[in-house]
């Protein structure tokens, strides 16, 4: 026998837990299926917990930087104060008490289990089947993509949610993978006195950025001590009981006390049981339409969706998503000005596309490029001041396709930037904008000139 009800939601990650909560607010008869904790990856061992320890790095950061500008500053950095602040103020000790309670309290039904899609609208959890009338959202998210590296499996290495966790720092740690994951908790570990050395198997940093953003990324790290390898790739991996020795494809090999594993995450469909409703489950993500439909009765928001594993896409979609199910008009998905920022100290943000992503698209381009520290607050800033914006012009329609902004404000400075390439607005009006001064925002006014 199975239940009835209006909406199955499988998984309650930030995508799938708004789904949930706000149609049951709306009135329908939800069931919420989560098989860990409420909230997913971003509060318990994403966004939250490392941007707390990102704060706590950056604080590091700027006491150091209190010589030859303001006098004289010692820190002891200890990191039992940021584990403590995890546990006490990010997660609860890892309990979703308060999340749960949230959801329920909106009206839904929490189911607690893995959620199984077993025919047209229909989710089994645990011998319980849920028959959705209007249908099944999948908000299931992403895992890490664990590379088969000889030797790697039968090590106890890390990943993200080990590192979030960490009651104490080990002296050294090698990080495989330089994208967002590995390159933020690189800085954070190598400022409170971990020896790091990150592996990247492309030749930059943050390969989906501008090659400016990667380097950038590379000398800061390396400025701040820690190694940075790129160009190379882990051929094998062992542990012998207390160090992790990486072997490198240039015959060297790198030695640490411990290993983060950061290449990536992927998204899981066999276990979710997809062919029972005609989907490939060895798909690299489930395709959506710009309503987020997968098909009849069935939608997906989030990571599952592979349009970018960010909070702000799976929230975005959420409530494409909402607006779909309750019937109401609305503009379609659209990811042209998607933003991300990577949030290094400088702040790596950018949105819509790459210089080089832009020509792949067959578009006339020009772009331009100017270092923070030309602007007059970059350069009273001083120390910490590394950081430039660059515009990407799509030159037949005169608009920015894309922009990036690297700064100690960078993911603030992207709004604007954000704004112009969502609204397509011409870069001639842009040039003819105030800009206040002494921002970092400013750097944005001598880009637009510099385009020319
Ligand atoms: C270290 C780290 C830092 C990050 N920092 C940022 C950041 O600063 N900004 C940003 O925008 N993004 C960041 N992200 C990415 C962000 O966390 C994810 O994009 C986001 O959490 C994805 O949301 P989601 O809705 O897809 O679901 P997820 O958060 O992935 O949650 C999915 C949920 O579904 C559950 N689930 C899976 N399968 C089933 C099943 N079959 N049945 C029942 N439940 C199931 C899981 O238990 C999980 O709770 C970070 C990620 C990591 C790992
Ligand atoms: N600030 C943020 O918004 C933020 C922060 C962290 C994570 N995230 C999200 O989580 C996702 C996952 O992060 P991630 O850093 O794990 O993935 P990523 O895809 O950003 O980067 C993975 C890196 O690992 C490298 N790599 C893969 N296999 C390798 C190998 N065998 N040896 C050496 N290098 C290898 C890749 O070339 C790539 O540069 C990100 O794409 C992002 O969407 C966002």
């Amino acid at each position: 026998m199975s239940e009835q009800t209006d909406v199955v939601v499988v998984g309650l990650g930030p995508g799938g837990e708004h789904v949930a909560g706000t149609l049951a607010e709306a009135g329908l008869d939800v069931v919420a299926v989560e098989a860990e904790l409420v909230g997913g990856e971003c509060p318990y061992w994403g966004c939250v917990p490392s941007k707390m320890m990102i704060r706590a790095g950056n604080l590091l950061a700027e006491a150091r930087r209190v010589p030859g500008i303001a006098g004289d500053a010692s820190v002891r950095p200890d990191w039992g104060q940021v584990a403590a602040r995890i546990r006490g103020e990010a997660t609860d000790d890892w309990n979703d008490q308060v999340a749960a309670d949230r959801l329920t309290g909106k009206g839904a039904r929490l189911v607690r289990g893995f959620g199984r899609l077993t025919g047209p609208r229909q989710v089994t959890v645990d011998g319980r089947t849920f028959q959705a009338r209007r249908g099944v959202v999948l908000a299931t998210g992403s895992r890490p993509r664990i590379p088969p590296i000889p030797g790697l499996a039968e090590t106890p290495y890390w990943t993200n949610r080990d590192a979030v966790a960490a009651k104490e720092l080990p002296a050294s740690l090698t990080v495989l993978g330089g994208g967002a994951i590995g390159v933020e908790i690189a800085q954070v570990f190598a400022r409170f006195g971990c020896r790091v050395t990150v592996v990247e198997g492309q030749e930059r940093l943050l390969s989906a950025e501008e090659p400016e953003s990667g380097r950038l990324a590379a000398d800061v790290l390396q400025a701040e001590g820690a190694t940075v390898r790129t160009s190379v790739r882990a051929e094998r991996v062992s542990h012998d009981g207390a160090m992790f020795t990486v072997h490198l494809g240039s015959g060297e090999s790198v030695g640490a006390e411990q290993l983060l594993v950061a290449t990536g995450r992927r998204v899981e469909l066999a276990g979710l049981g997809v062919d029972a409703v005609g989907i490939d489950p060895a798909a690299a993500a489930v395709d959506t339409d710009g309503r987020m439909r997968v098909g009849d009765g069935l939608w997906a928001v989030g990571d599952i969706t592979g349009r970018g594993a960010f909070t702000h896409v799976s929230m975005y979609q959420a409530q494409i998503a909402i607006r779909d199910i309750l019937g109401f008009p609305g503009p379609d998905a659209d990811y042209r000005a998607l933003p991300r920022v990577v949030f290094t100290d400088p702040e790596i943000g950018a949105v819509g596309l790459t210089e080089q992503a832009a020509r792949d698209r067959g578009l006339q381009v020009r772009t331009s490029l100017v270092p923070l520290s030309s602007a007059t607050r970059g350069w009273i800033h001083k120390a910490g001041n590394e950081g430039f914006v660059k515009l990407v012009q799509d030159l037949d329609r005169g608009v920015l396709v894309g922009a990036t902004s690297v700064g100690a404000a960078g993911g603030e400075v992207l709004y604007g930037l954000g704004v112009a390439v969502h609204a397509e607005v011409p870069v001639e009006r842009l040039r003819n904008m105030i800009y206040a001064y002494p921002t970092f925002h400013r750097t944005v006014e001598a880009a637009l000139a510099a385009l020319g």
